[in-house]
């Protein structure tokens, strides 16, 4: 199984060349980055290969949720990108996430990707998972739930917010958590949200981030300061 890296830089930029640019103007070489369904609709699998030819470490999300034969048929083929992490929705249920699993195994070329399910969106709040979902459980219940029932389909961790890294972390899963900001920044359309500082005190194995570093007067400094925080650990090429 291919590594999980502990900061994630989300490219949602409408266009490859613009997310290039970015990358190459803030002098954030071969950083692992997270492909997601603007940039990948728009650019297709040359986009994964530009980014592996930069020496990038890729997270495609695309949350898969559909049939399971249509997710272990799609998921076969997102594998053969020989990325390193790959996502569904724990909601498509335990024979969709098994479908994924054994799509993940027979497309992979390589080490094949780490498998991730997503329990409950960040831009989710209890409120929505109420009115809009229909759910009488609380959201930790419900990503306790989806962890245990992606952990028996043979996925390989959960995509959650901070809040809930913790309770992810006794089932012995990997956490990945976006919704990360810093300060009293703008918190956008996400609803759980968390530091980096705090992401790591929690245990979460690895963080998204995206406008944080987008937006930052200098996001070459921003993203090493992030990866700092929360891995403790000085990358002194990033200070140049
Ligand atoms: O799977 C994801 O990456 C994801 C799951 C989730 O629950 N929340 C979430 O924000 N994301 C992604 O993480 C990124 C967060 O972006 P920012 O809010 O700009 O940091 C986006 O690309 C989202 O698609």
């Amino acid at each position: 199984m291919k590594q999980l890296q502990p900061v994630y830089f989300a490219l949602d930029f409408p266009t490859g060349n613009e997310a290039i640019d970015f990358l190459q103007v803030n002098r954030l070489d071969a950083i692992p980055v997270k492909v997601g369904m603007e940039l990948f609709y728009k650019e297709g699998p040359p986009m994964i290969q530009r980014l592996k030819e930069r020496g990038h470490p890729i997270f495609l999300d695309l949350k898969l949720h559909d049939i399971p034969a249509t997710v272990g048929r799609a998921m076969r083929n997102l594998a053969s990108l020989d990325v390193d992490v790959v996502n569904v929705h724990a909601q498509g249920g335990a024979a969709m996430m098994r479908a994924a699993v054994q799509g993940v195994e027979e497309g992979a070329t390589n080490e094949r990707p780490i498998l991730l399910a997503v329990t409950m969106l960040t831009s989710t709040d209890q409120e929505m998972v109420e009115r809009e979902m229909l759910l009488d459980n609380s959201i930790p219940k419900v990503v306790r739930h989806y962890t245990n029932l992606a952990k028996n389909s043979g996925v390989d961790g959960v995509v959650c917010s901070v809040h809930e890294a913790e309770l992810v972390k006794n089932t012995a899963m990997l956490a990945l958590t976006p919704g990360i900001r810093l300060g009293s920044g703008d918190i956008h359309d996400q609803k759980r949200i968390a530091s980096p500082d705090v992401a790591r005190e929690r245990g979460s194995d690895s963080i998204v981030v995206g406008r944080a570093i987008r937006e930052a007067d200098d996001p070459h400094v921003t993203y090493h300061q992030i990866k700092e925080a929360f891995t403790h650990e000085i990358d002194h090429k990033g200070f140049n």
